[in-house]
């Protein structure tokens, strides 16, 4: 294992019918870069995203934290520092103080003296302070996005997994948010290929997969696997063109 911040070794997802979402992702993040992951939609940038945070199991590969694995931080740990935030915040219950307070108590096992302060934040990107005292309900969807934004960024991930950060505001409010987020290490969803040129300091562009090979076909109790396999044998550098099998991702 390197010296990256972050590494992703042939992270991969067959769904049923075996059908490869995504295959042999390598992925490689030093410290305050941005990573941007572009590509059509369905193509699998969320569930990547995802796999990533260990939020969901996949099929096969690993990824590192300062060149540890998932399982010796324990996964909660985990999630709090390679942390995905989704595109549109998951129904909350009250306002995004009280988010802000529950999640602060889930995240007693961290530094806690380390922990920023939502509205300090929310301020930067023209939000007020009532935005956060406000009920989810009755926010807009960009005050929402940037409310949400700025709590996951208050508790300091190592690595801020963005799943289309900016969808929802307008140019103004996006740029404040872009300006913030670049003092962070980032993998970055985004549709927009200006702002993938603005923020980026690297790219992946996810494609559509093809149907399982029969070389899939003789790997099929390996591949099936729907785990996280921890096998250093597994491992392999990043290349700039990682794929297997013809399967769809390119890394610039
Ligand atoms: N466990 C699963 N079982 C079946 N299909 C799945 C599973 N997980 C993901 N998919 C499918 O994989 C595809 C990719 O979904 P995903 O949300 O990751 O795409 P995306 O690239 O983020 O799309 P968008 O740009 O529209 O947000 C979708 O068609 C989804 O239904």
């Amino acid at each position: 294992m390197g010296g990256y911040l972050f590494e992703s070794h042939q992270i991969s997802m067959q769904l049923p019918g075996n059908r490869w979402l995504f295959k042999d992702i390598n992925i490689e993040l030093n410290q305050r870069e941005i990573l941007v992951l572009q590509g059509a939609s369905g193509t699998g940038k969320t569930t990547l995203l995802k796999c990533l945070a260990e939020l969901i199991p996949y099929t096969s590969g690993y990824s590192t934290l300062l060149g540890k694995k998932p399982t010796e931080y324990g996964i909660p740990v985990w999630r709090s520092r390679v942390m995905y935030i989704p595109q549109r915040p998951t129904a909350h219950p009250g306002c995004p103080l009280d988010l802000f307070n529950i999640v602060k108590k889930y995240s007693s096992q961290r530094v806690k003296d380390n922990i920023g302060d939502p509205i300090q934040i929310g301020m930067q990107w023209n939000l007020s302070e009532s935005h956060f005292t406000e009920k989810w309900s009755n926010l807009s969807g960009g005050e929402m996005q940037r409310c949400a934004l700025a709590i996951a960024v208050c508790f300091k991930p190592d690595v801020l997994l963005l799943d289309e950060p900016t969808s929802a505001l307008d140019p103004d409010s996006a740029e404040k948010v872009e300006q913030s987020l670049k003092q962070f290490s980032c993998i970055w969803i985004t549709h927009d290929s200006r702002q993938a040129n603005r923020v980026g300091t690297r790219q992946i562009h996810l494609t559509r997969s093809h149907p399982p090979t029969p070389a899939d076909s003789d790997n099929e109790d390996e591949d099936h696997l729907l785990s996280m396999p921890e096998s250093p044998h597994r491992s392999r550098r990043l290349s700039p063109s990682a794929f297997r099998g013809g399967l769809p991702v390119d890394i610039t």
